[in-house]
């Protein structure tokens, strides 16, 4: 017998290894897999208060490290200044921090803090700022539901990787935790503030005439309060909120906190305000909020919803990647059929639960006001 004939396959193109493209490449992906060093060592420095520390009431002058640890770590001898400056190096390569030159005679770094660097300094009237966005996205239970995002592709997807990790819904598992709550209340708040001062600073005009308005998920009721510093029209708000969640939000003069489920039944009001609400819910449970907020308006009311809306092509802006990435946050933790919309798609969502009247205000790269109307 002869022996079998070996099964011969085409030579491969050698790869040069050392051309530009390759080397790009191997850096790219060497970029991308160690990814996780940048929100950690953000986390890392928020919670350190280093922004804080640099800005200084304003001065924002530049430091080192070893200049930056006695103002975050007083009296700790197990302080390292070494290692706070790896993290501030990388995060100047995002834009967080500035690095300048050494003085003279020196050979360390020093640190300010660049305008995106700034949104993490806690303000000086209520210490609010990006800085407790930071901390709510990194707590532990939501970083283990990170580690299952394939979980929202191979199903069921009933279930968020969030879920699967923790055992119970986020809202549920927030509900059992003060902490948790009131750091989603301060993050909310932190992000709020700033957009709503261009909401009510004059970039838009759907709250005139409005007397009674009810904030949908209004958490700590930042918004409603907000509007009606503007609007005096506004006599009555409600702040409305899961019951565990108002349970903890602060008295605010002319708000009325209640507390229920936005799935069963909605306050009465002539407009109806959600921020960052629809998002983190599927198409069928946006159209059930939508339709309870349709009988709880009347006739012509509005309902004016401020979302992330995703554009329509890709791109690698930042806004694009906020957006985008803020998709797979809501996927991951909230809903795993929760998203980030296209404007098109909130128009059609509103049709069919008799909202006929649509339209779309541009006045933030992250929100967009959605109004729609009986
Ligand atoms: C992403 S937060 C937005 C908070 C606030 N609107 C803002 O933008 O700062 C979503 C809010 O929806 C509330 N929420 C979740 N499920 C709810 C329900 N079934 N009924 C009422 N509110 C609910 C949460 O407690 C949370 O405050």
């Amino acid at each position: 017998m002869s022996p079998e004939k070996p099964t011969t396959t085409a030579p491969q193109a050698e790869i040069d290894e050392t051309s530009e493209s390759r080397n790009q490449a191997r850096l790219a992906i060497m970029e991308l897999a160690n990814m996780i060093s940048i929100p950690m060592a953000l986390n890392a420095v928020v919670r350190l208060k280093v922004p804080t520390a640099i800005w200084s009431s304003g001065a924002n002058t530049p430091l080192t490290a070893a200049e930056i640890i006695p103002l975050i770590l007083p009296n700790n001898p197990h302080a390292d200044a070494d290692n706070l400056g790896r993290l501030l190096r990388l995060l100047t390569t995002y834009g967080v921090f500035s690095e300048h030159p050494p003085i003279s005679g020196e050979n360390m770094r020093r640190f300010s803090l660049t305008e995106v660097g700034r949104t993490l300094v806690e303000g000086d009237g209520d210490g609010l700022s990006y800085g407790e966005y930071v901390l709510q996205h990194h707590q532990d239970a939501l970083v283990r539901g990170w580690t299952l995002v394939d979980h929202a592709v191979k199903g069921p997807t009933s279930k968020t990787p969030f879920e699967v990790a923790n055992g119970e819904p986020a809202y549920d598992y927030y509900g059992r935790s003060e902490e948790m709550n009131v750091l989603m209340q301060r993050a909310m708040a932190g992000v709020s503030v700033p957009f709503m001062k261009a909401v009510v600073g004059g970039g838009y005009d759907g709250f005139d005439g409005v007397k009674r308005l009810v904030d949908v998920g209004g958490s700590a009721g930042d918004c409603v309060k907000m509007i009606m510093s503007k609007y005096e029209c506004i006599k009555e708000g409600i702040n409305f909120d899961l019951p565990e969640v108002v349970a903890q939000a602060p008295l605010i003069t002319g708000v009325t906190h209640v507390g229920g489920d936005m799935f069963k039944s909605i306050p009465c009001g002539d407009a109806i305000f959600m921020k960052w609400v629809l998002t983190t819910w599927s198409d069928n449970e946006v159209k059930q909020i939508m339709k309870k907020c349709n009988e709880a308006l009347p006739a012509g009311g509005k309902l004016i919803a401020c979302e992330p809306v995703l554009p329509e092509r890709s791109d690698d802006s930042h806004r694009t990647r906020a957006l985008l990435s803020g998709d797979i946050f809501v996927m991951t933790i909230y809903g795993a059929k929760g998203r980030h919309r296209m404007e098109e798609e909130y128009r059609q969502l509103g049709i069919s639960v008799g909202f006929p009247h649509f339209r779309a205000v541009h006045i933030d790269y992250f929100f967009t006001i959605l109004e729609f109307q009986k």
